[in-house]
């Protein structure tokens, strides 16, 4: 469970305190995510016009977010920035509320925090061809949609950033599995022998994982979670999405239907040029570093009593080795 600062109740409503979203009914640590502390938050509604037909406020629900570990809260801007952005342009992103001081970035219990627009929906935990179709064409619609925004963010998750992790790793890859070291190793030598290819770049999400993706009535109600996002290569998301759909909980292919449908669904929205193309194979043994040696870090460095559940870096070895092989 993603909760590593508790809030308490009180704490909680005096900081609804100052916005207009009434007051505390409810909340609720969410039990997904591993990043930031999460809550779902129930409030009485603004009193706008006067009670409602029964007599009452109409309730409304909220997500809270503290921010923890990997966010930079120098960062807080951009993401909160980007996500005003896009809901702007008519995506299904979460804005942030601001207070009524047009103030969306508090602080909370200590930690930065923020008031986000809840959006319906489940996140997706069964991936069947239709949903990765549809995730391909929100991601191209997002990449179109961050145009016009001015805020940018480098990525601090790309080769130097995973020369890093394997630094702060390396005695303990081993401990985790013993062929870690040697995969590796052999990976960043690969990756650091290949030039980057000069195709274009943008704002991207950079974790578009299934978890990430709310689903309602079959459709896309709701993309989360941007504190990954950061200037990169358009295809590179791509690379982290397909890495993302087209395996299973522990790094087994699902096979070309979900693969293929993923990737048409992002090309319908916007074609990819023939360089992210050839680009593309060696974006994905990329992505599936990255997110083995986070998830390598976390294995190692998470807190015993947190109230977490780490995420299996070998799932991302097994697709490391399948685009190793199919490159
Ligand atoms: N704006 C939102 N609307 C509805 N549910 C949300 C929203 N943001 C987060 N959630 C819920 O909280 C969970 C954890 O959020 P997430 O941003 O993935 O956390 P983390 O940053 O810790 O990984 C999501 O799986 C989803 O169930
Ligand atoms: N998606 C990453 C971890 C980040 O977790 P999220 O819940 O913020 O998406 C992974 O699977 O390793």
């Amino acid at each position: 469970m993603a909760v590593y600062t508790k809030v308490s109740a009180e704490a909680l409503s005096a900081f609804l305190a100052r916005y207009d979203v009434g007051e505390l009914v409810s909340m609720k640590g969410i039990a997904e995510g591993v990043e930031n502390s999460n809550y779902f938050v129930e409030t009485t509604g603004a009193a706008v016009g006067g009670l409602g037909p029964a007599g009452e406020h109409s309730r409304t629900r909220f997500i809270l977010t503290l921010y923890e570990k990997r966010v930079d809260i120098a960062d807080l801007p951009f993401f909160l920035g980007l996500t005003a952005h896009l809901s702007h342009q008519g995506l299904p992103v979460p804005a942030p509320i601001p207070d009524r001081d047009g103030a969306a970035l508090q602080q909370l219990e200590g930690r930065p925090a923020c008031l986000i627009e809840f959006l319906p929906g489940v996140s997706v935990s069964e991936v069947t061809p239709a949903l990765a179709r549809a995730a391909g064409d929100a991601l191209a619609r997002l990449h179109l949609g961050v145009e016009g925004f001015s805020g940018t963010r480098p990525n601090t998750l790309g080769l130097a950033g995973w020369e890093e992790l394997a630094y702060a790793c390396k005695a303990q890859l081993s401990a985790i599995d013993p062929a870690l070291p040697a995969l590796v190793a052999e990976e960043l030598a690969w990756q650091r022998q290949t030039l980057p290819a000069d195709i274009p770049a943008g704002i991207i999400h950079a974790d578009l994982f299934p978890d990430n993706v709310l689903i309602q009535g079959g459709e896309i109600s709701g993309l989360i979670d941007f504190y990954f996002a950061c200037h990169d290569r358009l295809a590179y998301d791509l690379a982290i999405t397909h890495a993302a759909w087209a395996f299973d909980d522990d790094g087994l292919y699902r096979g070309d239907p979900v693969a293929e449908a993923l990737l048409e669904g992002y090309r319908n929205v916007r074609p990819l040029t023939a360089a992210e193309h050839a680009a593309l194979p060696g974006l994905q043994r990329g992505a599936a570093l990255r997110f083995l040696l986070t998830r390598a870090y976390d294995w190692i460095n998470t807190p015993p009593g947190a109230m977490v559940t780490r995420k299996d870096p070998m799932a991302f070895a097994r697709r490391l080795r399948h685009y190793q092989l199919a490159s």
